[in-house]
């Protein structure tokens, strides 16, 4: 696969450099201009500690939203949660030239729309099961290596998401551009909806997800996740939303999910990223979805 110009030796900023910002970044960084962009400047000597145990100790260039540099950034990749996005892309927009490409990284369907329609400029999503958490302003895990698929909602912009896919690849990232980011996104919703609401109420491992009390619950919730899903007119995975959820819970039976991390620490969670599309659906589309409502109503105390 060929590589447009110029975007190997392109210039990335990271806004947003939380444990999934800091993972790109840090990765990135070996070999390609990097600034992380967060609410406040964090230390540039920044340490990544690998799945395989190792550390790898980079310099790079940090900065905050209110200070930020004259030199333009070629790439944008917005790191924040869900529920930060679209004020971070407000903060930042005003210092962008028109016409710079943006990388959505967030889970969950809220913010993707509105930034593609909003952005002056050409706007891919990625998707990623990389696993990384932060342990420190200057220090961050990659906890398990994961693939990533980027593309437009649209399905346009093939050569730079095949650009940024290969350059990701390169970094030590793997990423493929694919035509159909849209089903993606909405595959690891249907996986974050099943899961991370419930073991959040709950405060279990993704893994008790499959004893007695909890199982059906998971049915019910992937029952509903699919009539929704069929209104929507969402092609189900390949082996359907049984199999891709379970399988999610086997591979992930020792992790305690994002969202039960959020609540635990006292977080606002990304509730409205995840249930809030499905919900809007379930409602255009008249279903009836008591568990779903009854998971984000609890949530919903916690922000
Ligand atoms: N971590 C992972 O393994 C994965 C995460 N994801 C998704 O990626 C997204 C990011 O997750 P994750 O990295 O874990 O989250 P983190 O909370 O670790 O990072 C979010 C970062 O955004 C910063 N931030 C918040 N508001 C703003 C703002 N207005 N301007 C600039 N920076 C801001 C936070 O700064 P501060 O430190 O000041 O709060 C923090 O550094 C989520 O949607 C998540 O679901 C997807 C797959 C894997
Ligand atoms: C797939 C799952 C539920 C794995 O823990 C996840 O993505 C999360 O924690 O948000």
């Amino acid at each position: 696969m060929s590589e447009p110009a110029g975007l190997w030796s392109a210039s990335h900023w990271i806004v947003g450099p939380g444990a999934l910002g800091r993972l790109i970044g840090l990765r990135l960084a070996a070999s390609i201009p990097v600034t992380l962009v967060g609410r406040r400047p964090l230390p540039a000597g920044q340490v990544l500690i690998t799945p395989e145990g190792d550390t790898l100790a980079r310099q790079l260039t940090t900065t905050s939203l209110d200070a930020l540099p004259d030199i333009k950034p070629d790439v944008v990749h917005l790191t924040t949660k869900a529920y930060a996005a679209e004020s971070a892309h407000a903060a930042l927009v005003p210092h962008l030239p028109p016409g710079t490409p943006l990388v959505l990284w967030q889970n969950g369907f809220a913010c993707q729309p509105r930034l593609g329609e909003r952005h002056a400029g050409p706007v891919l999503c990625a998707t990623t099961t990389e696993g990384a958490y932060v342990q420190g302003d200057d220090r961050m895990t990659h906890a398990g290596h994961g693939e990533t698929r980027i593309g437009a909602l649209g399905g346009g912009h093939v050569h730079l998401a095949q650009a940024l896919a290969q350059t990701l690849t390169r970094a030590g990232l793997p990423a493929w551009a694919v035509d159909d980011i849209h089903t993606r996104l909405w595959h690891k919703l249907a996986v974050n909806a099943a899961i991370n609401p419930l073991v959040a109420r709950f405060r279990i491992r993704n893994g008790q997800l499959r004893d007695r009390p909890f199982r059906p619950l998971v049915e019910t919730v992937i029952a509903e996740i699919a009539a929704i899903m069929a209104a929507e007119q969402i092609p189900p995975p390949p082996r359907g939303w049984r199999d891709l959820v379970w399988r999610v819970v086997a591979g992930t039976a020792r992790n305690r999910a994002s969202m039960l991390q959020d609540v635990l620490a006292g977080r606002p969670t990304e509730r409205a990223a995840i249930l809030g599309p499905l919900l809007e659906a379930a409602h255009r589309h008249g279903l009836s979805s008591p568990l779903l409502v009854e998971l984000d109503d609890a949530l919903s105390h916690h922000g």
